[in-house]
């Protein structure tokens, strides 16, 4: 049977870096929640694996065994599958994608195969928390996921300035002691209020990668001049997101920040509940 799985993109509403393991992966305490935008993975079983991008945003992204699709697909060890993945998202700009991907991946071939989706968090310290799908608060190295109080209705601008920035230079370019962990989380009553709990929060990568990228502040500029509840890097960038509190705030944001900058990448979608 034929299955089709999405891969939303993956916000890090906040993202603290609260220490650092031997091996060198960073603790985290984030909040990690999903926009109504992403890619998608469709799965049609098939005699050797196979693999097709296509979609407005295949600009980098690796078509063969590179791909995370690939290489969950082949560590689920079932039978093969002719795989299509429809890439919306920019690639290396801290949403997931990829790691989106993976997750939407081993959910496509579960429901194709009819088995359990299996564990792989070994594919990247994203999966998991897109594997669960839903807003969850992310710890230790992204392996451990605690519920949150319910989400306001709250709407994204996410813009990304066409830089791709890689994970792991970001981490590398940390400066600083270890941050203190996210602050006690209440139940929001509505986006502004979810805001305000937000401002108390930071992106420890944001300054990095500001340093490494001086787009990301640009894109922050934007959003601000935009008159969002709060602008703030994504990941470890370099797409930034703006939080609004209706469908009609984000739209209007979104059509002037394009307008403005029309070769950024700009989307407006929801917060998924
Ligand atoms: C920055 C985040 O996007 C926040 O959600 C994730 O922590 C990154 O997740 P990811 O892209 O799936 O990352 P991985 O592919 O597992 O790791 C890429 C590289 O980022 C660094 N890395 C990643 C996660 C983490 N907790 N500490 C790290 O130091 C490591 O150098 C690692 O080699
Ligand atoms: N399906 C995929 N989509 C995008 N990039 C992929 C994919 N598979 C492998 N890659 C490789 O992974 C690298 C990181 O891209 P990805 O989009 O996953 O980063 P990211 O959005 O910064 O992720 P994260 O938010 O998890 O840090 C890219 O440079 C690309 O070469």
């Amino acid at each position: 049977m034929t299955a089709e799985a999405e891969a939303p993109a993956k916000i890090n509403l906040c993202l603290h870096v609260t220490g650092r393991r031997a091996d060198g992966y960073h603790l985290l305490d984030s909040l990690v929640v999903f926009a109504g935008i992403g890619d998608t993975v469709r799965a049609e079983p098939a005699d050797d694996w196979s693999l097709t991008v296509a979609g407005p945003m295949t600009g980098g992204v690796p078509s063969g065994d590179d791909n995370l699709v690939m290489r969950a697909a082949r560590a689920t060890g079932g039978p093969a599958a002719a795989l299509t993945l429809t890439k919306r998202l920019p690639v290396a700009s801290g949403i997931g994608g990829g790691s989106a991907d993976a997750a939407a991946t081993l959910r496509a071939l579960a429901a194709m195969d009819g088995r359990a989706v299996p564990d792989a968090g070994a594919l990247g310290a994203d999966v998991p928390v897109c594997l669960a799908g839903r807003p969850a608060r992310m710890r230790g190295i992204g392996e451990r996921l605690d519920a949150v109080p319910p989400l306001p209705q709250a709407h994204l601008v996410l813009v990304n300035p066409g830089v791709a920035l890689s994970t792991p230079a970001v981490f590398a370019a940390l400066q600083g002691a270890a941050g203190s962990p996210l602050p006690r989380m209440r139940p929001w009553t509505n986006a502004r209020d979810l805001a305000d709990w937000l401002a108390g929060c930071r992106n420890d990568l944001q300054p990095a990668a500001m340093r490494l990228a001086s787009a990301v502040g640009d894109t922050l500029a934007e959003l601000t001049a935009q008159d969002c509840l709060l602008a703030r890097m994504s990941g470890s960038g370099a797409t930034c997101f703006g939080l609004y509190a209706t469908q009609a705030d984000a739209a209007r944001a979104a059509g002037r920040i394009g307008a403005r900058q029309p070769r950024w990448w700009v989307a407006a979608a929801p917060v998924l509940a």
